[in-house]
């Protein structure tokens, strides 16, 4: 059975083999804190035995859920920032045609997004969007008390219910939240919302395999099911029992700890299929809340390829030696495109007649992968067989299981985000949320 397949080799003229190795007991160490849950926020590791007990019924749950929402809507603007976003939209771009939102989605509504920004031209302009149109939310928030995404989902519900009425309003509203904290539990209890809970042990960067992600995906036409088996496959194939040469998730969080030990301190995950754009971005939340603490962390950086070599490449190529990177790779696109003959061939490109776009962007891949190798720059490459559900199933869990050993690795809580709070404290201060005189008082001398 064809699994996504990770190879190191290209990061061994770095670090070696041994100094990969030498990680052998400290992973199996780290693996025993999430097992065993005697690490640093254990109370943070529902997410990893969660793709093997979702249950039959929970996935049913969900999908009759977004029925109803695809039933009565043409487009659902999922609401949410940060863990409450980042997974479902990751998942939806890498599935979904590019031009959906030109071409039309078949019988699938338009899944849009909201929360993630306090940008006022854009909430207004997708308020014009959904004048007139069949629209309904779903809003997510973990701690249900998040700033961006209580700003609109205040200005969505108002929309909706004066377009509809309350009480079909009521019908085209799901919130996704704690089981008993937070002012939308509360807010969604007293309108009598229908609701799916995320966890208590599953922080908002793990929980994409939740309602949080599968519900949107779902909404979206997507396969949940097929997504969440390949998470438990890898589950299994990323076990405690597994040894650590075979397990991806050990060797993946060893070697990425081995070259930060030498200097490289800059991860940059690859793509060279734009539909993974998003995926990057899911990862960044994942590594960076996870490890970016305690004056320590990888930093993890992105790009798109080969767009991003007319731009970043000069960098990555010639610049500081701090950077390693992972490539995904997908062996098999979906569509077959052939470069066609030119009579004239003024741009020199008929020696390329007859070959897929495909066949070009992969000796791209392998001309830049020898050209950075080469310059210096460690290279990872996730191999994914095509991009289907299944495997980016599979592709969560690896990461997910990686981070949590990186982060023990590391020396730090992989499950906890003090700072974030900062610029929050600073916000509320500078508004002068009732509360925060004091805070208010002592930025204001800063200004
Ligand atoms: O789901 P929520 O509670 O609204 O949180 C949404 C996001 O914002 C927070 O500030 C954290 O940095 C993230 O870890 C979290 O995923």
């Amino acid at each position: 059975m064809e699994t996504i397949q990770l190879n190191i080799d290209k990061a061994l003229s770095s670090v070696t083999k041994e100094q990969v190795f030498a990680y052998e007991k400290e992973v199996a160490e780290s693996m025993e804190k999430l097992h065993k849950g005697t690490g640093k926020g254990n109370d943070f590791l529902g997410w990893l035995h969660l793709p093997s007990s979702i249950t039959d019924a929970h996935l049913s749950e969900i999908e009759a859920a977004a029925k109803q929402l695809r039933e009565r809507c043409e487009i659902v603007v999922v609401i949410g920032i940060g863990g409450s976003y980042l997974g479902a939209k990751a998942v939806i771009e890498a599935l979904s045609d590019t031009f959906a939102q030109i071409k039309g989605n078949g019988n699938n509504p338009q899944v849009l997004f909201a929360g993630q920004n306090i940008g006022e031209d854009y909430l207004y302009e997708l308020q014009q969007v959904l004048a007139g149109k069949q629209f309904g939310l779903i809003n997510i928030s973990k701690s249900g008390t998040t700033t961006e995404p209580a700003i609109a989902f205040r200005l969505l519900k108002k929309q909706l219910e004066a377009q509809v009425g309350k009480e079909e309003a009521k019908h085209r509203i799901i919130a996704v939240t704690d089981a008993a904290r937070g002012a939308l539990r509360k807010l969604a209890d007293m309108e009598g919302y229908k609701t799916f809970v995320i966890p208590d042990n599953v922080g908002g960067r793990f929980s994409v395999l939740t309602p949080v992600g599968l519900l949107p995906i779902a909404v979206a036409g997507f396969d949940i099911r097929s997504l969440v088996s390949g998470a438990a496959s890898m589950e299994q194939l990323c076990g405690a029992e597994v040894p650590f040469e075979k397990n991806p998730a050990a060797i993946y969080a060893a070697t990425r700890n081995a070259l930060y030990k030498i200097g490289q301190k800059i991860e940059i995950l690859v793509n060279f299929n734009p539909k993974l754009h998003f995926f990057a971005e899911w990862w960044k939340q994942l590594y960076g809340e996870s490890e970016g603490k305690d004056h320590k962390g990888i930093f993890p950086a992105s790009v798109d390829f080969t767009t991003d070599l007319h731009s970043m490449g000069q960098w990555i190529q010639d610049g500081e030696r701090s950077i390693f990177e992972t490539v995904l790779s997908v062996n098999k696109m979906k569509y077959n495109v052939t470069i066609p003959t030119d009579e004239d061939n003024l741009d020199g490109l008929n020696f390329l007649a007859g070959k897929r776009v495909d066949q070009v962007n992969k000796m791209a891949e392998l001309g830049t992968q020898i050209a950075h190798v080469d310059g210096g720059v460690p290279n990872l490459r996730i191999e994914m067989p095509e991009i289907t559900e299944k495997y980016l199933g599979e592709l969560i869990y690896f990461f997910e299981k990686a981070c949590g050993i990186s982060g023990y690795l590391l020396g730090v809580n992989p499950f906890d985000q003090p700072g974030v709070e900062a610029y929050k404290k600073n916000m509320f201060a500078l508004l002068e949320k009732p509360g925060y005189e004091e805070e208010t008082k002592a930025i204001k001398a800063k200004l």
